[in-house]
């Protein structure tokens, strides 16, 4: 649960973002309070992956401000853990999922070649946590992807960071997995109080949890709970195009209508939204 009488975990501010010349989005007002879990929703290419990238310190503002823990961020911070959008690790890899795990400690995700006894202590931690423990020395590669996932999340929370990025965690695991990773996440921004910030084609596996959606369309976004944003009137409004949002058991599922948003998605014809 958030908390309000705390200073925001993130803060964007007029924030303004620009890559490859084009304007993703700008005049963003967004604060993540600790422990608030927020969803980043939108069509392929309007900037959710490169908004992480920008809390991560990756790309920099064209303007406006932004801080993490109320700081600019900056690249390897310990501040901010994060999960990157699932690749297949090579089966003939060497890296082990402890190997990954140890990237992770003090925000050195690029290698740390000689662990300290403490540091070794903190990774059967981290690895334990998330379940792991029985394969943490099985070449990743040869894992699951539910595996893997679990020890990505055990790379971004080592830290011990106060704001916890995802990018799509759960594509390609099924049911089972996806609720064992979103419980591992769920469960550490209430013990920690760390704020998460999902980027997710599919909002309903994550509905339950979440605080507050940021919807980027086309430069355009929209801020709000789930019951604020997903609506026919506001969705109308942001694409600029009739959308329909419909209730069906509990689910979400947001249809496009003549140049519909969902042929920029990763789901069906007619659900922009769904899992
Ligand atoms: N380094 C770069 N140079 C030029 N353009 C880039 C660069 N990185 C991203 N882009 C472009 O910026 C846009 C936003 O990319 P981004 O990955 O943030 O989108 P996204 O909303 O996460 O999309 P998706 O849902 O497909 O993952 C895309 O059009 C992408 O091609």
């Amino acid at each position: 649960m958030a908390h309000t009488d705390r200073q925001p975990a993130v803060s964007f501010r007029d924030a303004k973002l620009v890559v490859g010349g084009r304007t993703l989005w700008e005049h963003l007002e967004l604060d993540v309070l600790p422990g608030e879990f927020v969803a980043i929703l939108g069509p392929n290419g309007t900037g959710k992956t490169s908004l992480l990238k920008a809390l991560l310190g990756l790309l920099p503002l064209a303007g406006g401000s932004l801080t993490v823990a109320g700081r600019e961020p900056t690249r390897g911070s310990s501040t901010v853990g994060y999960v990157p959008q699932q690749k297949i690790f090579d089966a003939d890899l060497g890296l082990r999922g402890r190997d990954l795990v140890t990237m992770g400690v003090d925000g050195h995700r690029f290698g740390m070649p000689w662990p300290t006894r403490a540091a070794r202590a903190r990774v059967d931690e981290a690895i334990e946590a998330v379940g792991a423990t029985a394969y943490a020395n099985v070449p990743i590669g040869r894992l699951s992807g539910g595996e893997q996932q679990r020890l990505r999340i055990a790379q971004a929370l080592i830290s011990d960071p106060d704001v916890l990025l995802c990018d799509e965690p759960l594509t390609s695991l099924d049911l089972n997995h996806q609720e064992g990773v979103l419980d591992l996440i769920d469960r550490r921004r209430r013990a920690s109080d760390t704020a998460i910030l999902m980027v997710t084609h599919e909002i309903n596996p994550i509905l339950p949890m979440v605080d507050r959606i940021l919807y980027l369309v086309s430069g355009n976004w929209a801020t709000g709970t789930p019951e604020e944003v997903l609506t026919s009137e506001r969705l109308t409004q942001l694409y600029g195009t009739p959308i329909d949002v419909l209730r069906v058991r509990g689910r979400v599922i947001v249809v496009g209508g003549g140049e519909s948003p969902d042929k920029s998605h990763h789901c069906g014809p007619t659900e922009v939204i769904a899992s």
